[in-house]
């Protein structure tokens, strides 16, 4: 009887458990023009493309890069989870792979819902002002015109854009890397997402908004969403992240809860 009690429950605790994310036996590998002897005219771009081989791959003078190599794991919901990894070591490639802008080369990436990847170098538009870039991402977020108005002075708010003066209402160029950086995290704060990626936005912040965004990271997985952060800052891993994965030169080498796998970089890395 009890037997059957512990294994209701066990089956219990694995239905909560709900899949968001899976990498099967990932590969991506960047096609690069290598070289070309540093032709680099227009002409001869042209007629490198010409003569590009019939199978579309690397034809001569085109490098291939493998930046990930074989990786497999299932995110659940609910779970925030770190990247970490020396330069290079194929993070912000993974998380392009699971926003579905580059294509594996070979094994699968499966999502539920519409994962969000929110980097430094999200697209808001540089000419328009603060004020239009939290309008237009709103909605290119898939929120109402209502919604947007809505959670208007809230997104400007928690960027602390406004805190020095009115910079809401100039155009994105003249902010400081930190700022635009702070906007664009808030704008995809703003909405509660299935799966959100977030690419080391928070290192950018000064220490206060760092402290707001791992709160709002906090928040988010409480609504069921799956959070990634991408970090050099293992404080901030270690504040917002349950489980980490760590890559070196593409490959997945420890994923598991944070404590464990941050003292083994830890130790590796001399760090
Ligand atoms: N657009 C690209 N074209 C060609 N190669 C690329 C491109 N982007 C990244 N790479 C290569 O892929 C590999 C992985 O890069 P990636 O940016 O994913 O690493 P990372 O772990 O995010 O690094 P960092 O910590 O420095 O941000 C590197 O060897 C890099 O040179």
């Amino acid at each position: 009887m009890a037997v059957a009690e512990d294994i209701k429950d066990r089956v219990a605790v694995e239905d909560a458990r709900i899949p968001t994310v899976i990498c099967d036996d990932v590969h991506i590998v960047y096609t690069v023009n290598g070289g070309g002897g540093g032709r680099g005219s227009a002409t001869a771009a042209l007629s490198r493309i010409v003569k590009r081989d019939k199978t579309g791959g690397a034809g001569r003078g085109m490098r291939r890069v493998h930046a990930v190599k074989g990786v497999s794991f299932t995110a659940y919901r609910g779970e925030a989870i770190g990247l970490i990894g020396s330069n290079g070591s194929g993070k912000s490639t993974l998380l392009r792979a699971i926003a579905g802008l580059l294509p594996p080369e070979s094994g699968r990436v499966y999502t539920d819902g519409q994962p969000s990847l929110l980097g430094v170098n999200a697209a808001l538009m540089n000419d328009l002002t603060g004020e239009r870039n939290v309008i237009l991402g709103g909605l290119a977020m898939g929120m109402s015109r209502e919604e947007v108005k809505e959670r208007y002075e809230e997104i400007v708010d928690f960027s602390g854009i406004n805190d020095k003066g009115d910079f809401i209402s100039l155009p994105m160029r003249t902010y400081s890397s930190g700022m635009a950086a702070r906007l664009r995290f808030s704008i995809a704060a703003a909405k509660d997402h299935d799966v959100l990626m977030i690419d080391e936005a928070l290192a950018t912040g000064d220490r206060q908004f760092q402290i707001r965004s791992e709160e709002r990271i906090r928040e988010l997985r409480k609504h069921a969403g799956t959070v990634f952060l991408v970090s050099h800052s293992i404080g901030s891993i270690r504040d917002t992240c349950d489980r980490v994965l760590w890559l070196e030169r593409g490959e997945l080498l420890m994923d598991g809860p944070t404590d464990e796998v941050v003292k083994a970089y830890q130790k590796e890395s001399g760090r």
